[in-house]
């Protein structure tokens, strides 16, 4: 067996912490082979919760689990960390937009990016589930200055999952059939889900669906699915947030297989006019453990202007922050 991998959660004692967890510890996340050190971060009146995640854990018993220990201290959680889930934050309720929360999770990212810059070790890889996710990750990433800035990124993995499966379903299609899909911008209601280059069962998604249905239905049913979700369970997504950081880590270690791509919140180096250091969701590969930005995408006029508008918004928070000084 080689190694464990130390993988820090924050947020653990939460919902989408507890439908993590096992997942990451069964070996879902990092593989068959891989055992995993599991550290558990949480504000001090969440520890015992947390101990009682820690409990169930150990009465899984899974062969790849080599330990789980639990801390109310940033700097202590990430010390070696290999990844690091920063899921830790307070979720938006009915009404409120995801940028509403940007004061109040703002200020938590700033001493974990601080944290994971001191004692993080060199092949750290970092992923923001806490919302508003994009500029959280930006946070995080000005406080790490040692750390190589393509190690942050936002999910919208989640996002990107879902824009899949309704694209599946309406042209009746497996998921499995939906490749070249992509994300782009912010986790907000600005995204742009774009399936230009989108296949669907061996046809351009373009031959199976009209402008109509793109821009009256499936946009907005993707941009709104988290608030939509908050609106019928009563609280927000929490499996299928677990499960998009799962495949997001999953295919970041173990690269995206070929002849498709997957969407991630990543650094932009400038690629399709997204100012160079904005955190914005692209199409993205994974080889060799990095993500790539995949190039030379035609933008048409349609997806230009949905591109800009989102990532308008991340400019805006971007100064938002700044003015708070968490940048
Ligand atoms: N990016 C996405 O696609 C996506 C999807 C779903 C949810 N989210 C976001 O994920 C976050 C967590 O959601 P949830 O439903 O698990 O919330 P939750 O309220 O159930 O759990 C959040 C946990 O974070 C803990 N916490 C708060 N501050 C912390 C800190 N400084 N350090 C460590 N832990 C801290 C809380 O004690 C709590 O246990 C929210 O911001 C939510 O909006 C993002
Ligand atoms: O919408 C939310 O606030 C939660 C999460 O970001 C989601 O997309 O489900």
């Amino acid at each position: 067996m080689p190694a464990p991998v130390t993988v820090t959660v924050t947020g653990a004692a939460g919902q989408i912490g507890y439908a993590l967890l096992f997942r990451i510890a069964s070996g879902q996340m990092l593989g068959p082979d891989t055992p995993v050190a599991l550290r558990l971060l949480e504000i001090p009146q969440a520890v015992k919760a947390a101990e009682g995640t820690a409990m169930e854990l150990a009465d899984c018993a899974f062969p790849l689990l080599d330990s789980v220990n639990i801390y109310d201290d940033a700097t202590a959680a990430f010390d070696g960390v290999n990844v690091a889930l920063l899921v830790g934050a307070r979720p938006r309720g009915a009404g409120m937009e995801r940028s509403d929360l940007l004061e109040a999770n703002g200020g938590i990212f700033k001493p974990q990016g601080e944290a994971i810059n001191a004692g993080a070790a060199d092949d750290v890889r970092v992923l923001v589930v806490g919302n508003p996710a994009n500029t959280n990750a930006l946070i995080a990433k000005s406080h790490a200055p040692d750390v190589p800035a393509d190690r942050f990124t936002a999910m919208t993995r989640l996002d990107h999952n879902r824009a899949v499966s309704q694209l599946a379903s309406k042209a009746g299609v497996p998921v499995s059939q939906v490749s070249r899909l992509t994300i782009w911008g912010n986790h907000s209601a600005t995204q742009y889900p774009d399936v230009f280059h989108a296949m669907v069962g061996g046809r351009a998604a373009t031959d199976v669906v009209d402008e109509a249905w793109l821009g009256g239905e499936f946009i907005p049913t993707v941009a709104k699915r988290g608030a939509a979700i908050i609106d019928a369970r009563g609280a927000s997504s929490a499996a299928s947030a677990a499960n998009a950081a799962i495949d997001h880590v999953h295919d970041w270690v173990h690269g995206t297989p070929g002849g498709s791509w997957t969407s991630a919140g990543v650094v932009s180096d400038g690629s399709y006019g997204v100012p160079q250091g904005l955190v914005s969701s692209f199409p993205v590969v994974s080889a060799n453990g990095s993500w790539q930005i995949v190039q030379d995408l035609e933008i048409g006029e349609f997806s230009r202007s949905r591109i800009d508008a989102s990532v308008a918004e991340l400019v805006s928070e971007r100064e938002a922050v700044q003015s708070l000084g968490l940048v």
